[in-house]
């Protein structure tokens, strides 16, 4: 019979925890100054962190310094695993098995730890159900406490919120997965849904911890209240299930209740502007399409400097505005930094030195603690009053700059800012007086409180520090005694303090010394007093540790007591920094306050795509500016001229221009000034986009398909307030298979007789320039260029009427196209426009006998236009 093994009590201790976690997580189990990994833990653990296997008796083992660790777990967030970590919770004593106990579970949607967050993302973790009710919706940031929740009846109404916020990780009702696959054939939600949490962690949760009930008893709960009420949220909100399994899934990571949870906010997707996933993409919103911050718009019109004012910037960007007073108020705060510019750039220096309030806050409410962080807490409210009373000097300023300051002044929209900016003036004094101005990041390290806070602290200092001046004395007097001139009083871990004599003097030493270690070169003895002094000072160290800990406690109690004046204080802060910042960029790129209203119209005078001016101004540093933006301005209304129909040569400039009116209206919409000299917006409820041929091989979608999934989703979910933006639709079938979808796209869109969604068509179908003639509200204009002898020379200017051609084979011999192929190109062009596809060309291969083109004639035959 085969002996059992016998396990011994450390890996039994092992097993136990390791058989409570979920699945995909490596548990990180400290054995003194390592976390090992052992079996196939160590196996994976070894292969994602690039670490060494070892084989200790018959198990796999793999670790990694405590020390080191953060940098090592984000690795593995990174490979989006989870990482259990099981701490040893008491002292080590020699012969006795050290309690263990799980203390946190690290996911990639739930960590909180600064180095393996972005300081300047917002980092959520969401949770969807998709049934019958519709889609429901809840997102946490468990690093700043932001705790919202939607549910509506159309899930195109929140798609655009799921996308824009991008959380770490996914919490979906087991089987959900593979519901969508077998729905999503042809089915352009579910294929988003599909591709958006195949690009992301997912964990699949039990259909129990979804429920509505206890999700709203869960969330009384963590928020401490008897009704949501106070929140504007119903007991039955259908996303109150969602938002229960994010607690339940938070609880369990952290292995405690999140502690700074305070208040819930709904998302209502007819408060907010909507773009819809594929104009996030097109319109590179978040991220260019080479998938880089740079080259987007939230890059362009990030003027932030603190990481709180920039994951704020994206909290806007994620949920753009129709109320016309909030935009109003951020529209008008940004014009008092506008006007004072002295005002601002000295505020935006003085928030250099502000920390960030509420990620240290959402640490300590949640346990992990550390020194400098609270330094933080203090130097950020010594900011406070100066920011305050230079707030208040803007505010008081009159629009003119320049102008005296009124000794009582009229209301400002900055008072609402001041109002939330809290002093605090008893704490500040408190960590003032209490930390040191340098603070160490870890806890053990010790030495933070400051001198003269506390006299238990200072009096057991004093003592460690006298104990020390002893070990100096006596290292002379020895020194002096046994007339051994190197003698030395040393310290290490394993001995303690010693006396060390080298080998050439040992017969100098006396008696009372007791022989413990032999070196190399030398001899380590200790002797009965210099034990008992080491007793006494480890005791000192020992104490004044544990002194200055219950201190540290202390202040960290005090500072959460203030938490919530803290985090008002800190998205003030937030706010002022994206203002001033929105200011400073409306000063350098020339930008203009637009006016806001809830007309039908878009007027924007002398409008500039804002990256692209950008970039342009980079790439012509040193050209005097040779490169400049050519502005263009438009006024369309969906009642009178609803659709614009623009033409023009390839590479004309008709994508920036039907691009750039779509981003200067989302950015009067989040508040932003825009890069115009007038504007005049009638706020939009939604933006489309059809832009670009971009295929999607991974979805298994061609580019037409792409292309025709996109205008399904325009022409089913457009209202009348809505604006759209069409580029070469039609472009990835055959000619006439385009043409005719685009014509019929265009009638679709023009279908009610008084109003629709204002639309900007760009084409290369010179047949549809005709429409104006039966279309009243449709309008032609184009992209003028100049010729030159046979060459083209781009003025980047939209103009009224439509192009008479597009010049395709002038733009391919800029673009270096060999002279044969071009001479060859122009031949061919001339006889498919002869319309006679009978004439021989002589040339080296006979020219493929085209379908000549057809005249298209349009005639009046009631809503329908003919085609012969
Ligand atoms: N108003 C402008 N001022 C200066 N440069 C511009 C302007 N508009 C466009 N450009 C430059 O011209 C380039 C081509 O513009 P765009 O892609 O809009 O042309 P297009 O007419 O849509 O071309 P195609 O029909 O081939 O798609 C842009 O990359 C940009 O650098």
């Amino acid at each position: 019979m085969a002996r059992e093994k016998k396990i011994t009590p450390m890996m039994q201790q092992y097993y136990e925890v390791r058989k409570t976690l979920p699945p995909n997580t490596l548990l990180l189990f400290r054995l003194g100054d390592f976390y090992e990994m052992f079996h196939e833990d160590a196996e994976v653990g070894a292969q994602v962190l690039g670490i060494t296997l070892t084989k200790r008796s018959d198990y796999k083992m793999a670790g990694i310094p405590f020390h080191a660790a953060e940098q090592y777990i984000g690795k593995v967030l990174a490979a989006n695993m989870k990482v259990a970590i099981c701490e040893q919770v008491e002292t080590p004593q020699a012969g006795k098995l050290v309690k263990r106990a799980l203390t946190r579970i690290l996911t990639p949607g739930t960590t909180i730890e600064d180095n393996q967050l972005n300081a300047q993302r917002n980092h959520y973790l969401a949770a969807i159900e998709y049934d019958k009710s519709g889609f429901s919706l809840a997102w946490i940031d468990l690093s700043t406490g932001e705790f919202r929740i939607a549910h509506d009846s159309k899930p195109d109404d929140l798609l655009p919120v799921l996308v824009s916020i991008d959380p770490a990780e996914l919490l979906l009702i087991e089987g959900t997965q593979e519901s969508w696959q077998k729905q999503s054939h042809n089915n352009p939600v579910f294929e988003e849904l599909i591709h958006f949490a195949n690009s992301r962690s997912t964990s699949e949760q039990p259909s129990f911890q979804f429920d509505c009930d206890s999700g709203a008893q869960a969330v009384m709960e963590t928020l401490g209240v008897i009704n949501l009420e106070g929140f504007g949220i119903e007991k039955t909100h259908d996303a109150l299930g969602c938002a229960g399994a994010l607690l339940h899934y938070a609880r369990e990571t952290l292995r405690a209740e999140p502690k700074n949870l305070s208040s819930i906010r709904e998302y209502s997707a007819k408060a907010s502007l909507l773009i819809d996933p594929a104009t996030l993409r097109n319109l590179e919103i978040f991220k260019s399409t080479r998938g880089l911050r740079e080259g987007s718009l939230i890059d362009a019109i990030n003027g932030c400097k603190t990481a709180a004012g920039a994951r704020l910037l994206e909290q806007w960007l994620i949920a753009p505005e129709r109320s016309i007073p909030e935009l109003q108020r951020r529209l008008d705060s940004v014009e008092q930094f506008f006007r004072n510019p002295m005002g601002a750039t000295e505020l935006q220096a003085t928030l250099k030195s502000v920390r960030d309030i509420k990620r240290i806050l959402s640490r300590m409410q949640n346990r992990l603690r550390n020194p400098r962080e609270l330094g933080g807490v203090r130097d950020t409210l010594l900011q406070i009053p100066e920011l305050k009373s230079t707030i208040s000097e803007v505010a008081s300023s009159s629009p003119q700059a320049g102008s005296a300051v009124p000794a009582d002044r009229p209301t400002s929209p900055l008072d609402q800012l001041l109002d939330r900016l809290h002093e605090l003036p008893a704490l500040t004094e408190l960590l003032d007086r209490a930390l040191k101005e340098e603070l160490p990041s870890k806890l053990d390290d010790g030495g933070y409180i400051a001198t003269g806070y506390d006299p238990e602290l200072d009096r057991m200092l004093s003592l460690t520090t006298d104990n020390k001046v002893w070990l100096t004395e006596l290292e002379a007097a020895e020194r002096e005694r046994t007339g051994i001139k190197n003698l030395k009083v040393k310290y290490n871990g394993a001995f303690g303090y010693f006396i060390e004599v080298t080998k050439s003097n040992l017969s100098l030493v006396p008696e009372n010394y007791i022989r413990k270690q032999t070196t190399v070169n030398a001899e380590r003895f200790i002797t009965e007093d210099l034990k008992a002094k080491e007793k006494e000072i480890f005791h000192a160290e020992e104490n004044s540790k544990r002194r200055e800990e219950e201190l540290f406690l202390g202040l960290i109690e005090a500072v959460l007591e203030e938490s919530v004046a803290l985090t008002q204080t800190a998205e003030a802060l937030a706010e002022l920094d994206v203002f001033c910042g929105w200011a400073e960029i409306a000063r350098r790129w020339d930008y203009c306050k637009p006016e806001l209203n809830d007309s039908d119209v878009l007027d924007i005078e002398q409008g500039r795509h804002p990256v692209v001016e950008q970039m342009l101004r980079k790439d012509s540093q040193g050209l005097a500016g040779s490169h400049a933006f050519v502005p263009n301005s438009i006024g369309i209304s969906a009642s009178n001229n609803q659709i614009h129909l623009i033409t023009g040569p390839n590479m004309a400039g008709k994508s920036t221009f039907i691009r750039q009116v779509a981003l200067i209206t989302l950015m009067a919409q989040v508040g932003c000034w825009v890069p115009a000299s007038a504007a005049k917006i009638g706020i939009v409820d939604r933006i489309f986009s059809r832009v670009g041929a971009s295929d999607d091989l991974a979805r298994g979608n061609s580019t037409f398909m792409v292309e025709m999934n996109e205008t399904a989703n325009i022409l089913n979910n457009a209202t009348e307030n809505s604006l759209i933006i069409l580029d070469e639709i039609g472009r990835g079938t055959s000619t006439y298979d385009g043409l005719s979808i685009a014509w019929s796209v265009i009638e679709h869109l023009h279908r009610d007789p008084e109003t629709g969604p204002k639309t900007l068509f760009a084409t290369h179908y010179q047949e549809l320039t005709q429409l104006d003639k039966h279309l009243g509200r449709l309008e032609n204009y184009s992209v003028a260029v100049k010729e030159w002898n046979d060459d083209i020379v781009f003025v980047r200017q939209v103009v009224k009427g439509a192009a008479d051609r597009s010049y395709g084979i002038q733009v391919a011999r800029l673009a270096g196209l060999p002279t044969p192929v071009i001479d060859r190109a122009k031949e061919i062009l001339e006889r498919l426009e002869s319309d006679d596809a009978s004439v021989t060309v002589s040339s080296p291969t006979p020219i493929p006998v085209a379908k000549p083109r057809k005249k298209i004639k349009v005639e009046k035959d009631e809503n329908q236009l003919g085609l012969f």
